[in-house]
């Protein structure tokens, strides 16, 4: 190829980026200064490589001016440990089955090993992240809730919804331009440590803060109505459908769903659920308007 050749195609190249960012303009100006909660499942982090995309998302959405909040699940990391215990894992209604036994595990998981793990890989760019529990600053106070199995509530031990949200504990954090890392577990009114489901907890978080948007990253596409047919995907569901369908639900898909509901319904714009195996999924979701996954609004 001659030298002027060599110069035309590395322009193209350059001229290309160049669209590329300014394509993510109106996002930028959209949602610049805005709080972003991102609920980082348990089944979307088990790719060391997808790990790392995420935490460049993270910490790009950072940089160019956003307020990341990072709410983290372990579901399959806690269900290992256990199962190295010799203890057995049940879910009833998507929620873990949680004996005073199984909450020293879930606590040690999510805040000692998962939660470390994705604050030292965001910090792999700077002092940027810090992680705390539910625990830390008053952040959540729990209070015991029951599964729903058809309709019928089920007790599932330690396990809580959130009651109360402290929302200093976590804007101190990003008016001091960190990017909190939220493990879920919390003390109730009497000070004994519940297992939170991440999603719930994600949803109330988003309504505490006035967070602009709740982005749920899982292992699916987004939410199948008839599952587990999934020749329909929704692309969009509004509040007052999501409820109607809710009931039908299972699994996963229930706490997914109820938070995003409740995000919504609590002043949330918008709450997605997004395919998490996707590199850089969180990046593509709030720089981009093609409908990537399920997005749940106000009715
Ligand atoms: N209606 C549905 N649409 C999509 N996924 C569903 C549905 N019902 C159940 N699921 C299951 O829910 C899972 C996601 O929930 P979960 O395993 O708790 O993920 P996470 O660890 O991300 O919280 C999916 O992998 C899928 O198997
Ligand atoms: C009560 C309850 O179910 N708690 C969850 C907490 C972790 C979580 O939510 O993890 P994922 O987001 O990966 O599912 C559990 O013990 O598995």
């Amino acid at each position: 190829m001659s030298r002027s050749a060599t110069r035309t195609r590395d322009l193209g190249i350059a001229l290309g980026k160049a669209s590329t960012l300014i394509e993510a303009l109106p996002w930028l100006i959209r949602f610049h200064g805005s709080i972003i909660v991102v609920k980082y499942g348990g089944h979307a982090m088990l790719d060391a490589e997808v790990q790392k995309a995420f935490a460049a998302d993270l910490v790009f959405l950072r940089y160019v001016g956003l307020k990341p909040v990072v709410v983290h699940g372990g579901g399959p990391q806690i269900s290992s440990m256990l199962g190295k215990l010799g203890i057995d894992s049940e879910f009833r209604g998507g929620l873990r089955v949680t004996t005073p036994e199984a909450i020293d595990v879930v606590r040690m998981v999510l805040v000692g090993q998962v939660g470390r793990q994705l604050v030292g890989l965001l910090n792999g760019y700077g002092p940027i992240a810090v992680g705390m529990s539910g625990e830390d600053a008053g952040l959540f106070t729990a209070v015991r809730r029951p599964a729903f199995v058809d309709g019928e509530p089920v007790d599932v031990g330690l396990v809580g919804d959130v009651a109360e949200v402290n929302a200093e504990a976590v804007t101190d954090l990003i008016d001091a331009g960190r990017i909190p890392v939220i493990s879920t577990v919390a003390p109730d009114a009497d000070g004994v440590v519940h297992n939170l489901n991440a999603d719930t907890a994600a949803g109330a978080l988003a309504v505490a803060l006035g967070a602009r948007k709740l982005i749920v990253l899982t292992d699916v596409e987004g939410l199948y109505p008839h599952w587990p047919d999934k020749s329909v995907m929704l692309s969009q569901i509004d509040a007052d459908g999501l409820e109607v369908l809710l009931p039908t639900l299972e699994s996963g898909m229930v706490p997914k769903m109820e938070a995003c509901l409740r995000a919504v319904r609590g002043g949330v714009p918008a709450a997605h659920v997004v395919d998490g195996r996707v590199p850089h999924s969180a990046l593509l979701e709030v720089f981009t308007d093609e409908g990537f996954g399920t997005m749940v609004v106000p009715s």
